[in-house]
């Protein structure tokens, strides 16, 4: 284990709030005083900012989280740019994602930080590279794993079929988070109780949809008052 407070954050899909949740509890964990930051395996998917550095938004996101500020760490060893399958994007680049070199670049983390949130790419069985996928990831890494399902119609089964994948890697769910995509959904309510009557896991909390001004602009890392809004919404592992 590599530190009772650090976590890998999954989701039910790409683009479900992974992010959003990761730099939520990451504050959460520094509001509790401890050093806490920030960790992407692979991040797919970089845009151009005003003094043309190619960035990527869930790595901005993670560093505004973990309070870092340019440069100051690297929270990702593989950075690429186009927004598909990491594998496939590393496959184009002619550069397979190692396994070894991710861990080895968290274990360097957390010989720095107190905690290390681990946010996911896309849903958990996705492949890092022709005999790996991000679960396995997950289990060389030996974290409690954070399921966040996005909360929109076919969100159960996506949620149940990912408890299995992660408990059949005898990984604990240390909790899982409803984020609520969109207040549109019809029965949002009865979508959760369906889903606390079947994980069997801690229900760490719902965050709503995020008022107009909090939603994250295309191309650019979520606000700090989005964060701290999803933030008062949920609670850290026990
Ligand atoms: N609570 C919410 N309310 C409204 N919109 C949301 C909410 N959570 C996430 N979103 C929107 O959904 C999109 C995806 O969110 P996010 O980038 O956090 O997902 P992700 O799971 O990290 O995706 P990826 O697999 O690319 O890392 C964002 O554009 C964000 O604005
Ligand atoms: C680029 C995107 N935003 C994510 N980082 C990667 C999502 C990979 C999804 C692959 C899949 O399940 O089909
Ligand atoms: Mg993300």
């Amino acid at each position: 284990m590599i530190s009772a407070t650090s976590f890998f954050v999954t989701g039910t899909d790409t683009e479900v709030g992974k992010t959003l949740v990761s730099g939520a509890f990451i504050l959460k964990l520094r509001e509790a005083g401890l050093k806490a930051v920030g960790f992407k395996p692979v991040a797919a998917g970089t845009y151009l900012d005003s003094i043309d550095q190619r960035l990527n938004e869930d790595l901005e996101t993670l560093r505004i989280a973990s309070g870092l500020s340019p440069h100051e760490q690297s929270l990702c060893p593989y950075v690429l740019d186009e927004a598909v399958a990491p594998h496939l994007a590393a496959k184009s680049n002619e550069m397979p994602l190692d396994a070894t070199i991710i861990v080895d670049a968290l274990h360097a983390l957390t010989q720095k930080f107190d905690a290390v949130v681990v946010e996911g790419a896309g849903g958990f069985l996705v492949p890092l590279n022709d005999d790996e996928d991000l679960g396995d990831l997950a289990q060389a890494m030996d974290l409690p794993v954070i399921l966040v399902v996005g909360m929109r119609l076919g969100c159960i089964n996506h949620a149940l079929l990912t408890c299995e994948a992660i408990q059949s890697r005898q990984l604990t769910i240390a909790g899982w988070v409803a984020n609520t995509l969109s207040n549109e959904m019809p029965l949002l309510e009865e979508n959760i109780q369906t889903l606390k009557d079947r994980i069997f896991a801690p229900f760490l909390g719902a965050i709503p949809s995020l008022p107009a001004q909090l939603k994250k602009p295309e191309n650019a890392p979520y606000s700090i008052e989005a964060l701290r809004f999803a933030a008062e919404h949920i609670n850290l592992p026990e």
